[in-house]
């Protein structure tokens, strides 16, 4: 059984601090667990380890996004939705509740509507004691709430307006009827920074016109920017006939698609709400636009992917489990860049040529300090990579190294690799993403700033930049030098690993290059075209820290 998650509000032994979600057992461990909580917590502060920071300039800021919406009595959506996914992502959430709703997984049952002047009070409240960075709204359910909020936002204007212009709920019930769309239109579009309505949504606020393509997607998201707002997200979670869930924002310039996996599971009450607090957050935490919208599409997707089997309610549309990471038991850790460092690349026929196996060649390249292994197999069978990449995978899961599989999707999933390396000329990352969901990781080789752009709107989470100087392990391989893999590297928003004709001679010069983002540095030939891998691996990585040290 899933447990449901609490936040524990301040009482007597409780003073407002950093409020950790407890999670609570029924019955008598509820009770046991509060008691050790707040002994743990009073020994904490005996410690002086919770203790508060002298009232005085040592005041700590943290990103704060107001939520302005529904609440959702089943907790999926709404204000509850955005409070959780602000506190997933480290933000802080204070709240204006325009309605009350009663509802579950199995819909809306009925609405109460806050009065507007204590919609104004509760604005207020919140506005001339704490200016959040950003405001967010949510279930607006009547024009005179709309007029009340944008008064309040000229009074008190804010880094950041995100609308999710909430109308119909993911499970199809209205939650603001055809009213509100004047006063959307007219008053609170052209405060906002982003929209970002479903695709019922999109169609509401443009007359009632059928969207059903990626292509309507993006005439719509351009007709409403029309509208006013400097970004537009049209979310297509209920694209029809889709196999991927594509959004598309425009920024009045230029139009990204954000494509993920489509998770295949009735929890999605609150995919919108969680979406757009998630870009709000991100915005409160200093990101740019088009970085917040890539973050909040990615957390979907894992929050998706990570509750796509929990059973809460007996309806057909459930809720999503924002605080995944506090309970995820998922032993594989999120992609480290400082893993591209010592980048080992097989090769078969380097294997053969020194006799020796994938398995022995990936054991000692990780005795010798390699970081990260890609098996790059290009003549082997498909059987034979799968059982290789499985063999080399408990060797790698043993050491915590991380292995990827180069090209070949399917051997990925099938061996349950940590991923994958593509060239320009292989499956289009986006896809891969889509295939390997959120927690994979995905390299994409990239000659150019732009192959390195599109590299991260398609979700990679890294790129190998070359071949830097010229090499016989890729036939016909444009070498782009120490300048071109500079300009990669500068364009670059993603991490960057080094590949081409790289070895003890030249990978000084690649890692003294000056660029932040360059961790490493990719080798084929220098490990595994070589009698001992293992000492070859070990000279290069002595090389490397050198390079590094000298660098700082
Ligand atoms: N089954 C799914 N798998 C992956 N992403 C999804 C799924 N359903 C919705 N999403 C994503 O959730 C976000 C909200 O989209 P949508 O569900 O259409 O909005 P709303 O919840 O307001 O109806 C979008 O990023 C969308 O792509
Ligand atoms: C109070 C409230 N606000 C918003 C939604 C939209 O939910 P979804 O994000 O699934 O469209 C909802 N169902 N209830
Ligand atoms: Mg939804």
């Amino acid at each position: 059984m899933a447990h449901l998650c609490f936040q524990v509000l301040s009482t007597s032994f409780f003073t407002p601090k950093p409020q950790i979600p407890v999670l609570l057992s029924p019955g008598a461990a509820c009770i046991k667990s509060i008691h050790q909580y707040r002994y743990l917590y009073l020994k904490a502060m005996q410690d002086d380890k919770f203790s508060t920071p002298p009232c005085d300039e040592s005041k700590v800021r943290v990103p704060h996004v107001l939520t302005v919406a529904g609440s959702d009595s089943g907790g999926g959506a709404g204000i509850q939705a955005d409070i959780k996914a602000c506190a997933a992502r480290g933000v802080y959430c204070s709240t204006v509740i325009t309605a009350v709703t009663a509802q579950n997984t199995v819909g809306v049952q009925g609405v109460n509507i806050v009065p507007e002047d204590f919609v104004a009070e509760q604005l207020r409240s919140v506005l001339s004691d704490m200016p959040p960075n950003v405001v967010k709204t949510g279930m607006l359910p009547s024009t005179g709430i709309v007029k009340t909020l944008c008064q309040s936002l000229k009074e008190f204007p804010v880094q950041a307006l995100v609308v999710d212009p909430v109308m119909v709920s993911t499970s199809g019930h209205t939650l603001a009827g055809p009213s509100i769309l004047d006063s959307f239109r007219e008053e609170l579009l052209p405060m906002a920074d982003i929209v970002t309505p479903n695709l019922k949504e999109a169609s509401a606020l443009l007359g009632g016109v059928p969207l059903e393509t990626i292509a309507d997607m993006r005439s719509a998201a351009k007709a409403i920017h029309d509208i006013g707002p400097r970004n537009v997200l049209v979310n297509g979670g209920d694209l029809p006939a889709s196999l991927d869930a594509v959004d598309v924002f425009y920024d009045g310039n230029d139009f990204y698609e954000f494509h993920s996996s489509r998770i295949m599971t009735p929890n999605t009450h609150g995919t919108g709400c969680t979406l757009a607090s998630t870009v709000a957050a991100e915005l409160a935490k200093g990101s740019q636009m088009l970085s917040a919208v890539k973050v909040a599409k990615r957390y979907v997707e894992a929050v998706l992917s990570y509750s796509k089997n929990i059973a809460i309610g007996g309806g057909c549309q459930g809720p999503m489990d924002h605080l995944l990471k506090l309970k995820s038991n998922v032993e594989r850790r999120p992609f480290d860049p400082c893993d591209l460092f010592l980048y080992a690349v097989t090769d078969s026929r380097m294997n053969k040529k020194w006799g020796r196996s994938i398995v022995d060649a990936v054991k000692a390249a990780i005795e010798g300090g390699a970081s990260i292994i890609q098996l790059r197999e290009k003549e082997v069978e498909t059987g034979d990579f799968l059982e290789a990449a499985k063999a080399c995978l408990k060797i790698c899961r043993v050491h915590g190294v991380p292995l990827l599989i180069n090209d070949r999707i399917d051997v990925a999933l099938a061996s349950d690799a940590d991923g994958v390396h593509i060239g320009q000329s292989d499956m289009p990352a986006h896809v891969a993403r889509a295939l390997l969901g959120p927690d994979k990781i995905i390299g994409v080789s990239c000659k150019t700033p732009e192959h390195a752009q599109q590299a991260w709107i398609d979700g990679a989470d890294y790129i190998g930049s070359g071949g830097v100087y010229p090499t016989n392990t890729k036939e016909n391989n444009k070498t782009i030098g120490l300048d071109g893999l500079k300009t990669v590297c500068v364009s670059s928003k993603l991490p960057v690993v080094a590949i081409g004709g790289i070895g003890m001679s030249n990978a000084q010069a690649v890692m003294r290059l000056g660029v932040p983002n360059l961790k490493g540095v990719a080798v084929v030939s220098a490990l595994f075209d070589r009698e001992c891998v293992m000492t070859e691996t070990r000279k290069l990585l002595e090389v490397l820290k050198e390079s590094t040290k000298i660098a700082k």
